[in-house]
């Protein structure tokens, strides 16, 4: 009875003596190897399995009969240690396996089960999932970190805005913004506060534009950017002031080596014009060329793109 029931077991079942030969073989790893149990049994570990000497699993194997300690091989090392196929097809791809090994005693005489379980549904929905993960990720419009509009949002509010500039010849404005001595705070405080203060800082300036066209984005590391349609370079010359104070007024403490005691931004605006600065290429380097200014000028502070 017991034996049909080990050939009846879903899963793989070997049982090794303490020279690691073959002592038992299932049902199961016979439909799956292609090898009866008769051609096996007898056989030394490596001798029927020879790719496996100076692996992980002859190292386990060891472990289990000398020490006897059980063992659960990690997954990621080795998906398939077994030449086990789906059964029946003894060829293409091997199946994906979970090993436990269990080492026990019988008289005098130590043994090592071997167990192998085909995982290869599970792994494969795992692939799958992960795939559809990031498939989602790549195809969203919301930062991870901070929850407001990523980069790939904004290129295409951007786009679209200016169209709109074009056709009706309606204002558009840009800011991009850096926080100030970032790199000060990330050694001071680590990266996870660092990813923190990120979040304030993004809270705290998209809640200062109120206009629901308007678009602030995380531009990308500690950069942030907004895109303000219908509005004059005077205009967003005003609202990136509103930011900056507005920042600046949070006081969240900096680090000791940065340029301001307290956390604060540096803001490069500039606005579209027909002739110059009318494709997004052109005002996002204006934009830069702001922000590296007023970098150059001490940083806390506003600088607005001019010919
Ligand atoms: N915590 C955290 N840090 C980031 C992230 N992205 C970029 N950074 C860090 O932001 C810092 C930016 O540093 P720099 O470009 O050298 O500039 P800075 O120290 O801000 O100096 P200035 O811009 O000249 O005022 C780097 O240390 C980056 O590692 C992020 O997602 N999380």
């Amino acid at each position: 009875m017991y034996g049909r029931v080990l050939g009846l077991a879903n899963l793989g079942l070997m049982v090794l003596d303490s020279d690691q030969r073959i002592v038992f073989w299932n049902q199961w790893l016979a439909s799956r190897s292609g090898m009866a149990a008769s051609r096996v049994q007898g056989l030394l570990f490596l001798e029927a399995f020879p790719e496996l000497s100076g692996q992980r699993m002859e190292q386990a194997v060891h472990t289990a009969l000398a020490n006897n300690l059980p063992t659960v091989l990690p997954q990621n090392q080795n998906r398939s240690p077994f030449p086990l196929f789906a059964a029946g097809t003894w060829g293409g791809e091997r199946v994906e396996q979970a090993v436990t090994l269990t080492p026990f005693n019988e008289g005098k005489e130590r043994f090592c089960l071997v167990e192998v379980a085909d995982v290869s549904n599970t792994v494969g929905r795992e692939r799958l999932l992960r795939g559809q993960a990031e498939a989602l990720r790549a195809q969203s419009y919301v930062d991870g970190l901070t929850g407001i509009a990523n980069r790939r949002h904004f290129d295409v509010a951007l786009d679209r805005e200016l169209r709109r500039a074009h056709r009706q010849g309606a204002p558009l404005s840009l800011l991009l913004m850096d926080i100030d001595s970032f790199k000060a705070y990330n050694d001071h405080f680590g990266h996870q506060q660092g990813d923190a203060c990120l979040t304030l800082v993004a809270e705290a300036f998209a809640s200062r534009l109120q206009r629901p066209a308007d678009l602030a984005a995380r531009y990308g590391g500690e950069e942030f950017a907004a895109v303000l349609p219908d509005t004059s370079a005077e205009q967003a010359a005003q609202h990136a002031e509103v930011i900056r104070a507005y920042v600046e007024s949070l006081k969240m403490a900096h680090a000791p080596k940065a340029v301001h005691s307290h956390v604060t931004l540096s803001i490069g605006v500039a606005s579209f014009d027909k002739e110059r600065l009318n494709d997004a290429k052109a005002l996002l380097e204006a934009a830069d060329r702001a922000l590296y200014t007023a970098k150059r000028e001490g940083r806390n502070c506003v600088i607005v793109a001019r010919d």
